[in-house]
């Protein structure tokens, strides 16, 4: 079934490329959906929120103002908001609801630059989980979960995201009247940045460093009413408003906030973890680090968000760079299709292995966050370091490669790629901010690093964990160069185990020699980013070998070869990527690298046929996509020129500053 949502004459180069597709699409969308069921699922939800003409808008977006912007987004996240509540009802709500309708499914098709209320569900109401005790779950949950209040996540300040433990709002007990009193006590510390918390949201957890008995106990999560709930004015004490214009996401309403003594009763303070009793008496968590939980999950949830914005980024450039017709490769032939010069290829094939890649990482990044949270429900620990250590690396990994992807598809659709109608700038917008929010990529790197040097110094209990148990025989791994994602997974691995081994010497070296250890730690610090993302990509490519391993036998033999073909593409060109780490520590030599080189360039030609039967297994219909050149039916200069008309300059021949300026100048004489 194609994804098209009109009925307008498909563009004969796209007819063409579907005609060589060597498998069946439909098979593919199945297989990424989960199922037949899943996917007749996921078409009923976008039905259900695409086809409701109050979702859409009369004006493009970015011909609004910023107010405008901010007030069309409103009233849209409302509509948006009330129907997964009808869907929730129905009891035909769950995960999925969430992830399409808040992340680059469907959420960012309705709400092109962002949606102000998207902290609510992804942060506000999974704190409240996460973090509250059963009595507070039952306060505040049902009231949230209706949307009777709306609630952010406040934590990043003016002078502090990265350094939580830096933040300097204080929550400080006052026993008398068993009240925290929340305080702001320099600029630097106003909140700076939640979602939502400008002009939308009435509550927020707010993240504060927790006062009693005349002792810091460290940032801890509080509830605060920051909005009279009738109307929605600022309560006293609060200084609150919009942060303003920002490269993207200017609809998300991210906001200020700063307190001036303001009071909440002590049952605020969510307690699951840790409490402060009637007397101040703190009772301390059993894992400062329990805090940090929210985080975890946002980490988790984005890898999938990049793998999405990467297929949408995918779609459209690989069906426009059918379409597209541009120089010649022997005179006195037609043009080719862009899709046909081997750069071209580069350009877009390894980003749609990028795609698989990604989502198989998801998949399995989230299966193993449910699997550790079950555990800590029990009071069982010992997996959340290894947890966090993935979430991280990622996060990191999937988001950086999705902007640099995302770019790198826009820039292969030449000038038109840099038009608003091409959806390609928005969508950079939005995945270049994955970059930083939710702990900025090298910080997260360097978490990962933490956790592997940590393991390589103990090596006791390596066997115990799965992503790191390589880490134990990837040394002695002396197999010499194939042709094979085997070996190159091997390869990285052992040059991985090489990089850690290394940056280790080099601390110790560093620390040998007088430096404290922090700063061997900084002075080794691009050591240890580049270990912990070979480490993500380790993690990244072997995950996709099991994933596409575990297909062999469910699906069709001609899909089985194209999902063989996208894995192996992406290994040897991670390959490539790093091949000078890989002559450094594994036995690889110069003549192997044109091995791979080779074995890249042969693999663009066996995917070229499939391209376009690829993307549209992603089954993104043309309302998502939103793409002037990324349509099903591939008809990109009558929709370029449809676009254009919808420029408010166009509304009139002549515009009045003619008269006004352009006239008056050009007759002007000196
Ligand atoms: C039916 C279903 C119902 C579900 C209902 C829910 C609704 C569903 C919702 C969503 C669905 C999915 C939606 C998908 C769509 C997504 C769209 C997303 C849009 C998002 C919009 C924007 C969001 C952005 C929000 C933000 O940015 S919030 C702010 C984030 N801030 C950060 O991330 C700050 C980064 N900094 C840090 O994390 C830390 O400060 C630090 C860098 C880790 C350092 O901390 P600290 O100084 O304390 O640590 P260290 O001293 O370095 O280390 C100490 C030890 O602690 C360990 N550690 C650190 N962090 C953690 C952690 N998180 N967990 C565990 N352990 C941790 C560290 O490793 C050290 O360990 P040691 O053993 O070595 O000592
Ligand atoms: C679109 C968007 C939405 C956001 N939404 C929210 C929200 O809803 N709620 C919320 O609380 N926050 C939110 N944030 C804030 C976000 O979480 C922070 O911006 C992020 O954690 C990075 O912190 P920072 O801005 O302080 O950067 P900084 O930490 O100041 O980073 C600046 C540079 O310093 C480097 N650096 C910092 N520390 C280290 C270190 N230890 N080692 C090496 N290098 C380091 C970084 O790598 C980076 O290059 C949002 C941010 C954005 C952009």
């Amino acid at each position: 079934m194609p994804s098209s949502s009109g009925n307008s004459k498909v563009n004969p180069d796209l007819v063409k490329e579907r005609k060589k597709c060597t498998f069946n699409t439909l098979e593919l969308t199945h297989l990424l959906d989960g199922g037949e069921d899943k996917t007749r699922e996921r078409h009923s939800r976008e039905n259900f929120f695409l086809e409701d003409p109050e979702l859409r808008s009369e004006v493009p977006l970015e011909y609004l103002s910023h107010k405008e912007k901010y007030e069309e987004a409103v009233r849209k996240a409302c509509i948006l908001f009330r129907k997964v509540q009808e869907l929730q009802n129905e009891g035909k709500g769950g995960m999925e609801n969430f992830r399409e309708i808040l992340g680059g499914q469907l959420g960012s098709a309705i709400l092109k630059d962002g949606n102000p209320l998207t902290l609510h569900y992804v942060m506000f109401i999974p704190t409240l989980m996460g973090q509250g005790t059963v009595n507070q779950q039952a306060e505040w949950i049902q009231r949230a979960w209706g949307c009777d209040i709306i609630g952010t996540y406040a934590q990043t300040e003016l002078g502090h995201g990265t350094f939580i433990r830096g933040l300097e709002t204080i929550a400080s007990y006052d026993p008398q009247t068993e009240e925290f009193i929340l305080h702001s006590p320099t600029i630097t510390s106003y909140k700076w940045w939640p979602g939502g918390l400008g002009h939308s949201a009435n509550y927020a957890v707010v993240v504060a460093q927790l006062h009693t008995q005349g002792k810091n106990h460290g940032i801890h999560p509080f509830i605060v009413q920051l909005r009279d709930e009738e109307t929605h004015m600022p309560l006293p004490g609060i200084k609150i408003g919009e942060i303003g214009s920002k490269l993207g996401m200017n609809s998300t309403n991210n906001g200020y906030l700063g307190f001036e003594k303001v009071r909440i009763p002590r049952t605020n303070m969510l307690m699951k973890n840790s409490q402060v009793l009637p007397d101040g008496t703190y009772v301390k968590s059993p894992s400062s680090k329990l805090t940090y939980g929210t985080m975890i999950f946002v980490r988790v949830v984005l890898v999938q968000d990049a793998a999405t914005y990467m297929k949408k980024a995918c779609t459209i450039a690989t069906r426009y760079s059918a379409v597209r017709h541009q120089s010649q490769i022997k005179v006195n032939e037609p043009e080719p299709q862009i899709m046909d010069f081997l750069t071209q290829q580069h350009k877009l094939f390894p980003n749609i292995a990028g795609c698989f890649a990604f989502q198989y990482a998801a998949n399995w990044l989230w299966e193993t966050y449910n699997n550790v949270t079950g555990e800590l429900e029990s009071g069982q620990l010992e997996n959340l370091p290894e947890l966090h250590a993935a979430a991280c690396v990622l996060k990191a990994v999937s988001t950086a490669d999705a902007a640099q992807g995302v770019e790198t598809l826009r820039l292969s659709c030449g000038g038109h790629g840099y038009m608003t109608s091409s959806n390609l700038p928005s969508t950079y917008g939005l995945v270049t901010a994955m970059c930083t929010y939710e702990g900025e990529n090298t910080v997260l790197l360097l978490q990962t690093a933490r956790f592997l040097l940590k393991v390589w110094q103990n090596k006791q209990n390596l066997q115990k964990l799965p992503t790191v148990s390589y880490l134990e025989n990837a040394f002695r791994n002396n197999s010499s160069f194939q042709k094979s994602v085997q070996w190159i997974i091997g390869a990285l691995q052992k040059t991985t185990v090489g990089k850690i081994d290394l940056a280790n010497k080099h601390i110790n070296d560093r620390v040998r020699n007088g430096m404290a250890y922090e700063d061997a730690w900084n002075s080794t610090s691009i050591e240890l980013v580049g270990l912990a993302e070979l480490h993500g990509r380790v993690i990244i490519v072997e995950t996709f070998r099991i994933s596409v391993e575990k297909c062999r036998n469910q699906v069709s033999r001609e899909l089985f070869a194209v999902l063989e073909q996208l894995l192996q593409l992406y290994a040897v060109n991670t390959a490539l990527r790093c091949c000078g780490d890989l002559l450094k520590y594994t036995d690889m030599q110069g003549k192997d690298v044109e091995v791979l080189q080779a074995w890249l360039e042969e693999l663009l030609n066996q995917l070229r046929p499939n391209a376009v039967g690829i993307v549209d297994a992603f089954d993104f219909r043309d309302e998502v996509i939103s793409s002037a050149l990324g349509s099903y039916d591939g008809n990109v200069y009558e929709r370029l020129l449809e676009e254009a008309q919808k420029s408010p300059l166009n509304a009139e021949p002549v515009n009045k500053s003619f008269k006004s300026y352009l006239k008056p100048f050009m007759k002007s004489q000196l």
